[in-house]
């Protein structure tokens, strides 16, 4: 292994502690003494068992000192309670550092996710990185913690009845030392190769959870049912742990036959060490020592077994171990935040000033010099076709991404000037793909602006605008009511009334600027003329950019761009643009066309 993996895995280790002393200092240092104790406890037990033996049979010889021979018994007892006393009490402390460290983690985890930006999680390797931490979290950083604390416990028990058996016989104390040092080469080797196997197929471990996702929620019931998907995608889950079972099944079996062969030497070392001490006591006539002799090789063989084991463990859980420093160590790309606080209500409005982007990774401009302007307290309606870009114009406005060329601007200033959070909470955007939060009607609507949380007036105001009243007054709890169906007691809506709800958690941020992206795609066509009747009423002095491909709710906008390929194709209002009979006259033809079940043509 090269130097610097090396010094990567001293720090995975000294990490992995740091993170425990945080997690309570005063119960690591509790294990830490026990452990001592516990393991300097096998030592003096060879030593009162050589005595006790060499006592009782003393009294058996002598027919007398029956007293020596109770008391040496009695220290054997008085040992063994103690020795289990620490046990459970260090089992205990180390049972609650566990729970505490796995919290710990998984906090870490989430806390990471919160700070990266979207386009981590546009990007697959963010997900890998993400399994494979997750998977590590629960158990490994605290596991470290545990080797150490046993390689440790077992090098000090190693010691301590080593040196007894030295005092005895310096050849014996060699052969049984020696004996398990290929055993514990074999296990680092496999380990490696178990993390290797573990690394490289995360992407597969993720598609497992993917189809279990697909066949395991009402999200995808009706659909995976409905098109008899069930039954492929669990030939596809079987056919990936199928694969992980083949390659796993193949590494053990190889492990345990190195385990086996390579433990052999052991058993004949530790052989050879009793046939030894049978030989010596035979000469000597020292039945105790061959007692302690006996208790001491197995406990030699014991404490190395664990020692090495230990240290075969403690290798693998460190290469584990960096999965979840690779996912925290991510670089957040935090973006510079502005100082300037955003304006509470627009003066000129939002332009995008020749703005050409494309995503990370990727060649294909999606935006390419687009102009546009969003006036102060005006509604201006963005339609274009499928791809055409209209969404990633949102993003760049919140910062999701930066353009690559060009400059938004709000109220003449960058973007950028503005503070980061501060703009961001600014904008009330609902997106196409809005969350439906398996929470309260309350919630669903208060996360829209959190410190109106408990702003039963707010919400109630936010959920009339969207015309989300009648329903939600309908819900056995009102606006207590539990939503969808993950927890006890939820109630689903349809999809127009989960819509509704997100149109009021919009409303809810009351912000100088409102994104609606097809806002109305899935509400009933009565609902949509009245929402779209008040829009004006609605986001009262709002700059709003509204992305529909219903052009009946464009008409409402005071103006409107067409475009296509991230470039402008044309704007006006809506009779403008009829006037002109560019692209917007031809889609809207076409739209009008399929509700007045007329030819498109026939209508010009
Ligand atoms: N994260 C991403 N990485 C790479 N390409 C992306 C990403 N998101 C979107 N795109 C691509 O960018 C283009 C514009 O996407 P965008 O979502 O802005 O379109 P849209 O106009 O909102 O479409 P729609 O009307 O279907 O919602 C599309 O070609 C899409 O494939």
């Amino acid at each position: 292994m090269s130097d610097t993996q090396d010094r990567q895995q001293t720090r995975h280790i000294t990490r992995a502690l740091r993170l425990l002393w945080e997690v309570n200092p005063r119960h690591v240092l509790g294990v830490l003494a026990m452990t001592a104790v516990t393991s300097v406890i096998p030592a003096i037990n060879v030593q009162v068992t050589a005595t006790a033996v060499q006592a009782v049979a003393d009294a058996v010889s002598s027919g007398n000192g029956r007293d020596a021979a109770f008391a040496a018994g009695g220290l054997l007892v008085g040992l063994m309670a103690l020795g289990h006393f620490f046990a459970v009490g260090r089992n205990y402390l180390e049972t609650l550092l566990q729970y505490r460290m796995a919290n710990q983690v998984q906090e870490r985890i989430m806390d990471k996710a919160v700070r990266l930006q979207l386009r981590h999680f546009e990007d697959p390797t963010t997900y890998d990185g993400l399994q494979r931490a997750s998977r590590e979290a629960g158990f490994r950083p605290y596991q470290i913690f545990a080797d150490l604390i046993s390689v440790t416990s077992n090098a000090v028990s190693l010691v301590s009845v080593t040196v007894v058996l030295i005092s005895w016989d310096v050849r014996v104390a060699l052969v049984v030392l020696l004996a398990p040092v290929p055993t514990m080469v074999a296990n680092l080797f496999y380990g490696r190769i178990g993390w290797k196997i573990e690394h490289d197929r995360s992407a597969d471990r993720r598609r497992t959870t993917y189809l279990q996702y697909l066949v395991t929620t009402d999200r995808t019931f009706k659909e995976t049912r409905l098109f008899d998907l069930g039954p492929l995608f669990l030939d596809r889950f079987r056919a990936l742990v199928g694969r992980f079972y083949t390659v796993d099944r193949s590494l053990e079996g190889r492990q345990a036959v190195a385990s086996a062969v390579l433990g052999l030497l052991s058993v004949g070392a530790a052989g050879g060490a009793v046939l030894f001490a049978v030989s010596t006591t035979v000469g000597s006539g020292q039945i105790g020592q061959f007692a302690g002799y006996i208790a001491a090789i197995t406990l030699v063989q014991n404490a190395l077994g664990a020692l090495f084991g230990g240290v075969a463990q403690l290798y693998e859980h460190n290469l584990f171990l960096g999965n979840l420093f690779s996912f925290l160590d991510i670089p957040e790309d935090a973006l510079p935040s502005g100082h300037r606080p955003f304006p509470a209500q627009l003066t000129k409005g939002v332009e995008f000033r020749d703005v050409s982007f494309a995503y990370p990774g990727t060649d294909t401009p999606v935006l390419q010099n687009l102009s546009m302007l969003l006036p102060a307290g005006r509604c201006v309606a963005l339609v274009g076709q499928n791809g055409a870009g209209k969404t990633t114009l949102v993003k760049l406005l919140a910062r999701f991404y930066a353009p690559a060329s060009g400059q938004i601007l709000i109220d003449d200033i960058p973007v950028e000037e503005y503070d980061l959070a501060d703009l961001r909470r600014n904008i009330g955007v609902i997106f196409q793909d809005f969350v439906q939060y398996e929470a309260s009607v309350r919630e669903n609507i208060g996360f829209g602006r959190v410190t109106e949380l408990d702003d039963i007036e707010s919400i109630r105001r936010a959920a009339g605008k969207a015309g989300a009243l009648p329903f939600i007054e309908e819900l056995p709890d009102g606006f207590d009511s539990q939503l969808g169906r993950w927890f006890e007691g939820g109630r689903q809506l349809s999809g127009g009334q989960w819509q509704k709800v997100a149109l009021a958690r919009a409303f809810l941020r009351d912000s100088p600027i409102v994104v609606l992206d097809e806002p109305t795609a899935a509400i009933d066509a009565e609902a949509e003329a009245e929402v779209f009747g008040q829009l004006a009423q609605i986001v009262g002095r709002s700059t709003t950019l509204l992305i529909a491909h219903r052009f009946s709710t464009v008409r409402v906008a005071d103006h409107i761009v067409v475009i296509d390929h991230g470039k402008v194709l044309e704007e006006g209002t809506h009779f403008e643009l009829m006037e002109r009979d560019g692209v917007y006259a031809k889609l809207f033809r076409l739209q009008a066309a399929g509700y007045l079940d007329q030819p498109a043509e026939s209508r010009s």
